[in-house]
């Protein structure tokens, strides 16, 4: 758990870099700090692992103040993932991995168990990459190696930096694909810095959303679509509107609105529980036929034509209870 309460930072020239900002991100979730460039994401995620000291304001880590924790230890304990993977050129991806392992004093079986779990997870064959070094890695896959050195010593927070920022469009969606799915995170409180909406919405429980320094809305992706706190939010997912929603909305949102008849067959992948109307979207035009969703025991088969009615007739309902923002 992390939570931030009233902190303010300044730099020299004394222009508030991050103001009375104050959040809470429990275990298990995830909140991407969402801005346009300069708007305190970074500063404020560096206070938590203290590599920038707060002017005022408390920050706490699993229940207690940072400031009352040494700094090696709350580090050990907190997975910390750059842009730049950070990765060591001359050790080898193995001894990357096991980086912090190592300093825990874990035994040489053990960090080469925990090492090898992780590499499978993340598509990395232990059997080809084990003793490569970073330079011989692409970039994509380079960056999977810094997400499993964070997540190597299983610590409960992990705290991330434009973790996908250096990758070109197509593996940052495989990478962030497989981040989401990863079971290693269902446990974890996790903080990830970007300026991609898209990966926002895609990642994110919560989005927490920055202009200057200070919060304009911390909500979930459809809190702050369809119950924005003001312009600068409604004006700031403007463009990629559309897609947004369709992000934003579970088919769980639209369960009722689908089409009743159940099936029994089995022609596709099911849908996970949590899927959004994007992703069966995606689904079917990467299989180019309906996909299937379950609940409540029922298998149920969905059309892209009945996806979109079920769609537009949920957002007319949430715009007529007055959720819906002033300019959809
Ligand atoms: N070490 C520093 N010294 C002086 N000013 C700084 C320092 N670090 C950040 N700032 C300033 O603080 C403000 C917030 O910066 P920060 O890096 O937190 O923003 P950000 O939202 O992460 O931006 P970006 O997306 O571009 O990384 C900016 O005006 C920046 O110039």
């Amino acid at each position: 758990m992390i939570k931030l309460e009233r902190v303010n930072k300044s730099f020299q020239n004394g222009k508030p870099a991050v103001s009375d900002v104050s959040f809470e991100v429990n275990t298990g979730e995830t909140l991407v700090l969402l801005g346009t460039s300069g708007s305190g994401k970074t500063t404020t995620l560096r206070m938590i692992n203290r590599l920038i000291a707060p002017d005022s304001g408390k920050i706490y880590v699993n229940g207690e103040a940072v400031t009352n924790q040494e700094t090696t230890s709350l580090r050990r304990n907190i997975g910390y993932v750059l842009q730049d993977n950070g990765l060591f050129p001359h050790y080898t991806v193995a001894e990357n991995i096991g980086i912090v392992p190592s300093l825990l004093k874990w035994d040489k079986k053990r960090i080469e168990e925990r090492t090898r779990t992780l590499m499978e997870k993340l598509h990395l064959p232990p059997t080809e990459y084990y003793h490569a070094y970073p330079q011989q890695l692409s970039g994509g896959q380079q960056q999977r190696v810094g997400l499993a050195r964070a997540l190597a010593a299983d610590p409960p927070v992990l705290l991330m930096d434009e973790p996908f920022g250096a990758l070109d469009p197509v593996t940052r969606a495989s990478v962030r694909k497989e981040f989401r799915s990863l079971d290693e995170i269902s446990n974890k409180t996790v903080i990830m810095v970007t300026h991609d909406v898209q990966e926002a919405f895609q990642l994110g429980d919560r989005i927490c959303l920055m202009d200057k320094g200070t919060i304009q809305q911390t909500g979930t992706p459809a809190e702050l679509l369809f119950a924005p706190a003001n312009d600068f939010v409604i004006h700031f997912f403007q463009e990629q509107r559309l897609l947004l929603e369709l992000n934003a909305v579970k088919l769980s949102d639209i369960r009722t609105l689908l089409p009743t008849d159940h099936v029994t067959e089995k022609g596709s992948p099911i849908l996970p529980e949590d899927a959004s109307c994007w992703d069966a979207l995606e689904q079917m035009t990467t299989l180019s036929k309906p996909v299937y969703y379950s609940f409540d025991g029922k298998l149920i088969r969905i059309d892209s034509a009945a996806l979109m009615q079920a769609f537009t007739q949920y957002k007319q309902t949430i715009s007529s209870n007055g959720r819906s923002t002033r300019l959809s």
